[in-house]
């Protein structure tokens, strides 16, 4: 087992680099199953154990799948007959493998794939892709776990999604990429990583048009083929470190970070004294003295991330005064606030909001991620606690950052990630030396 050791109360300074992201990358690796000729190459990919997740589902498809870690460079060919199936042992490890669904569907007229469950921050259902692909022309069935879709030839249509889904958009729309006809697709999705994946589907021979805005038109082609493409950087790691020197008095550059990606957070930030500047190279953030205290309420793009939340409280619990946060996307996303509270955390929830009593004056203590933001939630706290705080379950800080702890120490954190033995080798090692 590893864990992160914090010794809180160091000022960050410097400049730090942001990777390609992590919600960007996974869908357009799942496009290269589209491209029936020419190798799909995409540069700027973040080295994420979801990466490495989607690399396998791809390759237990029969993608050829190289992943040059030294370039941060994906090469990926298609060419050869695909599975149509992906299974539990895959889909159970990240939720994202869904979106295999939409384009195996398009090219082979078949899917079948394991039902990707929940998970800690919510039940996550995937009704509205399974809606998008029933318009589409698809029958699908769900037994023995699995979701199959089938259709002789896949048809254009009208769909409007319930709620704007990430997941459902992007599965639609590649579904949609080579249907015969026409696919409107209203109340999508509007997030940068929708923008880019329709980038990449265009470059492959699509025709899509209007990501971005509330309603996506697709032109059905007959083929597609591989590009190459730069992988958008990631506005949540890039919001987390700005959280990071807003929280530390510290003054950091979040270089080349994308201003127009993460507005509201930027507009909450400077509501709470924080000095924002976009610059040629970047964003430079300086922390206040003193935070004022802000509500925030999650909404899908272009409103307040829900991806950003757990980081968000634990700016708001160091405002002096109460501050709100209304989750609104997923309905469990809190877990991590009763890790906070062992760290001197004073809040109350109330159904999906949560009242935040600042300013806390965080003590170290041991503590668990429960999810991925939970895990950077908790590490950010240990930056101004007093003392050392510890925090194990990094798999899940693994699947969206890369060297978060080192990236930290190049700013000024005391903190490093050490191995440690977990409770069964212990128990192990103790029999072996009475034996
Ligand atoms: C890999 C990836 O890109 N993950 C992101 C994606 O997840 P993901 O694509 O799963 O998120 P969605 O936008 O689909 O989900 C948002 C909400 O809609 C609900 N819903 C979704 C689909 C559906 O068919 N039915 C339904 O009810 C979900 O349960 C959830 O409450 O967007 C989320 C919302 O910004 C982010 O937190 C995730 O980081
Ligand atoms: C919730 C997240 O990811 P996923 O949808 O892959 O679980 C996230 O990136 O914070």
């Amino acid at each position: 087992m590893e864990k992160i050791i914090v010794h809180g109360g160091r000022r960050l300074s410097g400049s730090v680099h942001i990777e390609g992201a992590k919600n960007a990358v996974l869908p357009i690796l799942a496009a290269s199953i589209l491209a029936q000729e020419d190798d799909m190459v995409l540069t700027n990919v973040p080295i994420l154990s979801d990466v490495y997740t989607m690399n396998n589902v791809l390759r237990f498809l029969n993608l050829d799948v190289d992943f040059d870690e030294d370039t941060n460079t994906v090469r990926l060919n298609a060419a050869k007959k695909l599975s149509t199936q992906a299974p539990f042992e895959y889909v159970s490890k990240m939720r994202a493998s869904i979106v295999v669904m939409g384009p195996l569907l398009a090219r082979y007229g078949h899917a079948r794939v394991a039902m990707p469950g929940g998970c800690a921050i919510g039940s996550r259902p995937v009704d509205l892709h399974l809606k998008g692909f029933e318009a589409l022309g698809a029958t699908i069935s769900q037994h023995d776990g699995y979701i199959e879709a089938s259709a002789d030839r896949l048809v254009g249509t009208n769909i409007y999604l319930d709620f704007p889904s990430v997941g459902a958009t992007q599965n639609i729309m590649m579904a949609a990429t080579l249907a015969e006809g026409t696919t409107t697709i209203e109340n999508v999705a509007r997030e940068p990583e929708i923008v880019d994946l329709a980038n990449v589907l265009n470059k492959m021979g699509a025709k899509v048009r209007g990501a971005g805005t509330e309603t996506i038109r697709i032109e059905g082609v007959a083929e597609l083929h591989g590009t190459s493409h730069y992988v958008v950087q990631d506005r949540i790691e890039a919001g987390t470190f700005m959280v990071a020197a807003a929280l530390t008095q510290g003054d950091v550059l979040v270089e080349n970070a994308i201003a127009e990606h993460n507005k509201p957070l930027i507009s909450k930030l400077e509501e709470m004294g924080v000095t924002v500047q976009e610059l040629e190279n970047g964003i430079r953030v300086i922390g206040p003295e003193q935070l004022k205290p802000t509500n925030v309420k999650t909404l899908p793009h272009p409103g307040f991330p829900t991806d950003m939340q757990p980081q968000m409280t634990v700016l708001q619990l160091c405002a002096q005064g109460t501050s709100t946060l209304t989750e609104t996307v997923f309905e469990n996303r809190f877990m991590h606030l009763e890790e906070l509270r062992r760290m001197n955390a004073n809040f109350k929830v109330e159904g999906r909001t949560v009242a935040l009593y600042g300013p806390t004056s965080f003590n170290g203590a041991e503590v668990a991620a429960t999810d991925l933001r939970a895990a950077a939630a908790l590490v950010l706290a240990g930056l101004v606690a007093n003392g050392y705080t510890q925090v194990t379950n990094l798999k899940y800080l693994d699947r969206g950052y890369y060297e978060f702890h080192l990236k930290l120490r190049a700013l000024g954190a005391e903190i490093e990630r050490v191995k440690v033995p977990d409770q069964e080798e212990i128990v192990l090692k103790s029999k072996a030396t009475k034996e």
